[in-house]
């Protein structure tokens, strides 16, 4: 059985008192479910979260990563730094990401393969543009993304693998890709697995769906049959909203 696991990605949101504002309201609400819960914070409030979340079950998450170890790479956070100062998850890949700061395919893998090493948990997002998926395109483009995404990827390392669909269309928009929807293409991202890895390692792997989550349409998402979990945005950001997709 998979776990559940709902990621609240805040993006470019909340300095510290927010943040700690934040966390102090759901934290003890999560330790009442089996859901897994992580909070993907800004870099400058990862620290102060951390500290916060003792003792609690919520998982602390980063956004971003750069694949090197250290070096000349000005304004760049390497996956040691984020391991020391107690991350647990790291979004790679995502849409915003790939749009505006020239995330490529290659890149994300080389930053999958480099949070393995470093012992943090990926959630690796792919999806398709509005024009792909009127194109007809989504499924290629799905492909495309998760073969460069896992190559050289070991059947080992799968197992601390998150992925997560987000349709780039259904992001900030309120536009809901239909739980129908999602689950299709969500049960065809484990086939890809399966053909790759095998299907004990396929049907092990969590893939969440992404893309204005609230908490009015948690549980019609969290039903279908693929989804194993959402990485939200908005909603993530007001603890009532958040806690009501936590208890889908
Ligand atoms: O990008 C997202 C999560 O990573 C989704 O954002 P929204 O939930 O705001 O649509």
């Amino acid at each position: 059985m998979r776990k559940p696991i709902i990621a609240g990605n805040w993006k470019m949101h909340k300095i510290t008192n927010e943040a700690l504002e934040l966390v102090n309201q759901i934290k003890d609400e999560v330790s009442k479910t089996d859901v897994e819960v992580v909070v993907c914070c800004p870099f400058t409030v990862l620290s102060e979260v951390k500290k916060a979340l003792a003792g609690s079950k919520v998982k602390l998450g980063a956004q971003n990563m750069h694949w090197e170890d250290e070096g000349a790479f000005t304004g760049e956070v390497s996956a040691n730094m984020l391991k020391d100062v107690g991350v647990d998850y790291v979004i790679i890949g995502h849409s915003e990401r790939r749009q505006y700061f020239n995330e490529t395919d290659e890149t994300v893998n080389k930053k999958v393969a480099k949070a393995i090493e470093n012992g943090l948990n990926p959630i690796v997002c792919v999806g398709e543009t509005l024009e792909q998926r009127e194109d007809n395109k989504t499924f290629d483009i799905i492909k495309i993304q998760i073969l460069a995404a896992f190559e050289n990827i070991d059947d080992k390392d799968m197992e601390n693998i998150v992925i997560a669909y987000e349709p780039v269309w259904a992001i900030g928009t309120g536009k809901t890709a239909s739980s129908q929807e999602a689950n299709e293409v969500i049960a065809y991202i484990r086939s890809l697995l399966e053909e790759k890895y095998g299907s004990e390692i396929s049907e092990e792997v969590r893939i969440q769906y992404g893309g204005s989550v609230k908490s009015s349409n948690a549980t019609e998402i969290m039903n279908e049959t693929d989804i194993d979990g959402a990485l939200v945005g908005g909603a993530s950001l007001k603890a009532e909203e958040f806690l009501g997709i936590v208890n889908f």
